[in-house]
């Protein structure tokens, strides 16, 4: 199993979203709407094997997080308007501490970032940090049977605090390339590597 997690520091927390102006209106949603379509579209199929979670910290209820389950995933297509008025759904549901599931396969909660990462560590999952000055991807080995949580910075990054917070649960911290890429470019990566391991 694959997961995916981005700190969204301005995404939106409510249905007031704008399909028109997904950039300027909901606090750079379109750069998840692209995150969700990297994690799970592929020409004419899904992945079923991956999850994606973005926690949003932007107005005027933060955090809320979404969680996509691939495998339940239905009538979702990887346009971003599409995808944009999946999310919409979500967060006009009153997000609570358990998760409530908007439409098939996609779900909202008051969790916090640190709290998924460290649920899914204590599942024994591996974690990777996601940054351009992390140690270069040659240097790992990844193994098809592993179960992995990749996490991801929006445009601002995650901050000091969390980085922090990564390095004393033990978290790897891998660089994909040497030039900075967006968040979707490296959820597409990342799929590739796994890819080639089967
Ligand atoms: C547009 S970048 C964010 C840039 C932001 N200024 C920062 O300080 O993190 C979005 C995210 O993509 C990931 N990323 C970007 N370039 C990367 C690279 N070369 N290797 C690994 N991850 C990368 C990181 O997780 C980053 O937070």
């Amino acid at each position: 199993m694959k997961e995916f997690i981005i700190k969204a520091n301005k995404a939106v927390t409510n249905g007031e979203i704008n399909l028109k102006d997904l950039p300027g209106s909901s606090g750079r949603l379109d750069l998840l709407c692209r995150c969700v379509n990297s994690a799970f579209f592929l020409s004419h199929d899904m992945r079923r094997d991956t999850i994606f979670y973005s926690v949003n910290y932007g107005d005027p209820n933060p955090p809320v997080t979404l969680k996509f389950v691939g495998s339940e995933l239905k009538r979702v297509s990887p346009d971003e308007r599409s995808i944009a008025l999946f999310i919409k759904k979500a967060l006009e549901k009153d997000a609570t501490e358990l998760w409530k599931e908007s439409t098939s396969g996609i779900y909202s909660s008051k969790r916090e970032f640190r709290d998924i990462i460290l649920e899914k560590k204590n599942e024994g999952k591996r974690i990777f940090y996601l940054h351009l000055n992390g140690k270069p991807l040659e240097d790992f080995e990844f193994k098809d049977d592993e179960d992995f949580l990749f996490v991801l910075g929006d445009h601002i990054g995650i901050g000091d605090e969390d980085e922090e917070f990564l390095e004393e649960i033990g978290a790897e911290k891998i660089s994909l390339s040497p030039l900075e890429l967006h968040a979707d470019h490296c959820i597409i990566l990342v799929h590739n590597i796994l890819d080639r391991l089967k």
